[in-house]
């Protein structure tokens, strides 16, 4: 992070990018002296409520972050911004984006947490636009116009008040991450359905092991007045609470308890009570040692696709595991009305063997299963996410001997037929495991 001072000295004259978080009232207008270089601007946590006009001279800003200011409407000069590739609003108090102040270079937009009741038409111009975050907003239908964008890989709508989904959703050629959990159309968990509970102070919590974005996990120790169905040792998530750019932390609860249990999946044992601050959370399966994550979140540069280390390989009897196990999760939560919406290797953790594990329901809907179409529709969705899953694997994988050539083919097959960009042409996840079951490393 940079400091206002460093800015006006000149001290910061050739930067490609700049940070600057200081309860700033107004847009410091030496930042234009930045233009011939500035790439990234992180403006975010401050009190900005608009932009001036000048701003369009920023002309080589790719990145630009005003997250958590108070603006109540999109500042029409981004427009300008002929390079601008990712935007974020994160929880401003957004009410209105009029027509044509997105650039249509735009391909990361992020509106989460907002109050937003209408999305302008023109965002129908935003061809690149790749992944659009508006989760957390107050939108009663989305702009037919959107279906232009044909490129959308990943769209968040959790937290609206969407009463349909609308057709052309289903003939988005590349969409593979959809979240669209707590809107009048998407389904509630089934009523009377029992959920184990586990009291607080039948937990012993010890350390941290990870944090996410909807919350914190712990390692605990199990007492012994806790129920017997619980194992000596658990791993308990406990939300942070608000809305993040998947959605709700209620829905990601009622989806990890509605999707049972899976030898792929980390189990959840039950719904936490008498947290001292009144925190939600779950009681987990620990994830035993010797998993690790198959890969890294996108990165700016890669937007949707995960990243993998440097040196990175797998056997061809890795990759049929995942991909086997992958496939029968998937196909197992589908069974149960659930769409995951963040299908990637950076949510799956694997052992030495390729042996996937599953979890982080974070971005999950719950949908009415018995609604045949919407759920093959969904269901293919998140095949084309399983496919891009095999495209990001398959190049690391290793083999010596040319009768696997054969499985290596049939893989690649099975993945140009996940990505079809006809939804209804992709296969089922029951089709993918039948197809994988005969393939040997
Ligand atoms: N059941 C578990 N047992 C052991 N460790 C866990 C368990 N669940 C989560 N963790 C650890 O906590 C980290 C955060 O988990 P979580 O599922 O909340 O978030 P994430 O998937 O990493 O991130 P995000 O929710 O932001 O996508 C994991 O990467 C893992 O290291």
């Amino acid at each position: 992070m940079q400091t206002l001072e460093q800015l006006q000295s000149g001290a910061l004259r050739g930067t490609s990018q700049l940070k600057l978080s200081c309860g700033l009232k107004h847009f410091p207008m030496e930042i234009l002296d930045l233009a011939d270089t500035l790439e990234v601007l992180d403006l975010a946590g401050n009190q900005l409520r608009s932009l001036p006009h000048e701003f369009a001279q920023l002309s080589r800003l790719r990145i630009v972050f005003l997250s958590n200011n108070p603006f109540t409407e999109f500042p029409a000069v981004l427009g300008q911004c002929v390079r601008l590739e990712m935007i974020g609003f994160k929880a401003c108090e957004l009410e209105t984006v009029p027509e044509n102040v997105i650039p249509a270079s735009c391909r990361w937009l992020i509106l989460t947490d907002n109050q937003i009741t209408q999305l302008p038409a023109s965002i129908g111009n935003c061809t690149h636009m790749q992944k659009l975050m508006l989760a957390g907003n107050q939108l009663e239908s989305l702009p037919p116009e959107l279906a232009n964008c044909q490129n959308l890989e990943l769209l968040r709508i959790s937290a609206n008040r969407l009463t349909e989904l609308p057709a052309w959703l289903f003939s988005l050629p590349r969409l593979a991450w959809l979240a669209f959990a707590s809107n009048p159309c998407s389904a509630s968990a089934a009523a009377g359905h029992k959920v184990p509970e586990t009291n607080w102070k039948e937990l012993g919590i010890e350390q941290q092991l990870g944090e996410g974005a909807s919350g914190i996990i712990y390692k605990a120790r199990v007492k012994p007045e806790a129920p017997s169905y619980l194992p000596e040792e658990v791993a308990v998530k406990i939300f942070k609470g608000s809305v993040t750019s998947d959605g709700l932390p209620e829905d990601e609860m009622q989806a990890s308890l509605a999707a049972g249990a899976h030898p792929n999946l980390v189990e959840t044992l039950a719904v936490l009570t008498h947290h001292p601050d009144q925190k939600q959370g779950l009681v987990l399966g620990l994830i035993p040692e010797g998993y690790f994550n198959l890969a890294g979140s996108p990165s700016f540069a890669t937007i949707t696709r995960d990243m993998f280390n440097e040196g990175t390989t797998f056997t061809l009897d890795q990759v049929l595991n995942m991909a086997k196990g992958i496939a029968s999760v998937a196909r197992h939560v589908h069974a149960h009305g659930i769409l995951h919406g963040d299908l990637y290797a950076h949510n799956t953790l694997v052992n030495e063997q390729g042996n996937p594990l599953f979890g982080d329901f974070g971005a999950a809907t719950l949908y009415d299963g018995a609604n045949r179409e919407l759920a093959t529709n969904l269901e293919k969705i998140e095949v084309r996410a399983f496919g891009c899953l095999l495209e990001d694997v398959l190049p690391f994988v290793t083999f010596e001997a040319s009768a696997r050539q054969k499985t290596v083919q049939e893989l690649a097959t099975l993945q140009e037929d996940c990505l079809q960009p006809q939804v209804t042409q992709r296969p089922s996840f029951a089709e993918i495991e039948d197809r994988l079951a005969h393939l040997k490393g």
